[in-house]
């Protein structure tokens, strides 16, 4: 994997001109999202075993994105040879535990490599599941925003935009949907320790749209919804148990704890490729847990003592009943119940 680009270090550049991911057949350009917004770098992948550390290093990150980009992966490895598929399809499947969307994309692709496609129509099948999720968000944005009344203020966390997908966003997109209907007043956005996924490149996206917004630091939430009117959490997913137990970024539990006390609804936007039906509640998903030093350093500076330990969960799982709507491009459950996420499934 090398740098390629050199850096833009332009915080002018728009977000929306900024492609994440770029298939470029014999390599996949990755935008590096550990060093936005002060840095617009790309890393070129020429391996499986680069867009594996890719994904777990965070240069790529985000349920959907890391689905696409693994897909892209494979292409990568059996192009460079025929045989690659089980070793490329374990190295990109363990790069991350937790977002199903990696699974579901390798599967897709292994599905068709195993009915005897060749490479060609694999790469067809990548390049059709980036645009399938742009599709799709824009479809759960039209659906989501149609839940939001004029006035709206709303929370978000983490990073669901167009950075974290195929475009547009889970989460965001509602938020970018809702904003162009003239229905958002206020969005406060919670910084996402330790990666600073929300401060760092949610910011970015709402600051580029235009979009009334504040950073909130992510103990402050609930404090907010004592003083300020919050009308809807909106976040994305990393996995849905058949039950609708939600597994989303580290925080998010906390968040729908404070919306139920305060009565502020919460919905879960996330397309049909983050459901995981073998998972039968929150309690079998995987939660990655990374390492201390995420948490015990900063930029490569001590924050806390010398040989401190950390328990760095990166997810956590928000359970159903906490969960006002679950907004996916099939429809919207509200309510979510094991019978109404296999109706919308099926
Ligand atoms: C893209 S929407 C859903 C999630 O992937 C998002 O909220 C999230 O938790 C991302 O976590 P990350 O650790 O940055 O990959």
């Amino acid at each position: 994997m090398s740098a390629a680009s050199p850096s833009a270090a332009d915080a002018g550049v728009h977000a929306d001109a900024v492609q994440p991911i770029v298939w470029e057949r014999t390599h996949l350009r990755l935008l590096d999202q550990r060093v936005l917004p002060t840095d617009v770098r790309y890393l070129d992948c020429r391996t499986a075993d680069d867009v594996a550390a890719a994904i777990h290093g965070m240069a790529v990150r985000g349920a959907p994105a890391i689905g696409i980009a693994a897909a892209y992966g494979l292409v990568l490895a059996l192009r460079a040879d025929p045989g690659a598929m089980d070793a490329a399809f374990a190295t990109l499947a363990a790069s991350r535990p937790t977002a199903v969307n990696l699974r579901w994309a390798l599967e897709r692709m292994r599905r068709l490599w195993t009915q005897g496609a060749d490479v060609d129509a694999l790469e067809a099948e990548a390049v059709a599941i980036h645009e399938e999720d742009l599709a799709q968000n824009l479809r759960m944005g039209e659906l989501g925003a149609a839940l939001i009344a004029p006035g709206a203020r709303l929370v978000t966390h983490c990073n669901t935009g167009a950075l974290a997908t195929g475009g547009h966003g889970t989460a965001l997109g509602v938020i970018r949907t809702a904003h162009a209907q003239g229905k958002v007043a206020m969005v406060y956005n919670g910084e996402t320790r330790p990666w600073l996924q929300g401060a760092r490149l949610t910011a970015w996206e709402l600051q580029q749209e235009g979009i009334p917004a504040r950073l909130v630091a992510d103990g402050a939430v609930a404090h907010l919804m004592t003083r300020e009117k919050i009308d809807w959490v909106i976040v994305g997913a990393d996995r849905i148990a058949a039950n609708g137990d939600t597994a989303n970024k580290i925080g998010t539990y906390a968040l729908a704890v404070a919306a139920r006390r305060h009565g502020v609804r919460f919905m879960v936007v996330a397309p049909s490729g983050t459901f995981d039906l073998d998972c039968p509640d929150g309690s079998q998903i995987p939660i990655e847990e990374r390492t201390a030093t995420e948490l015990t350093e900063f930029r490569g500076q001590a924050v806390a003592p010398a040989g401190y330990d950390a328990f760095n969960p990166v997810f956590d799982v928000t359970p159903a009943e906490l969960i006002d709507a679950i907004v996916c491009e099939r429809g919207v459950i509200e309510n979510p119940t094991p019978e109404a996420v296999r109706a919308l499934l099926a």
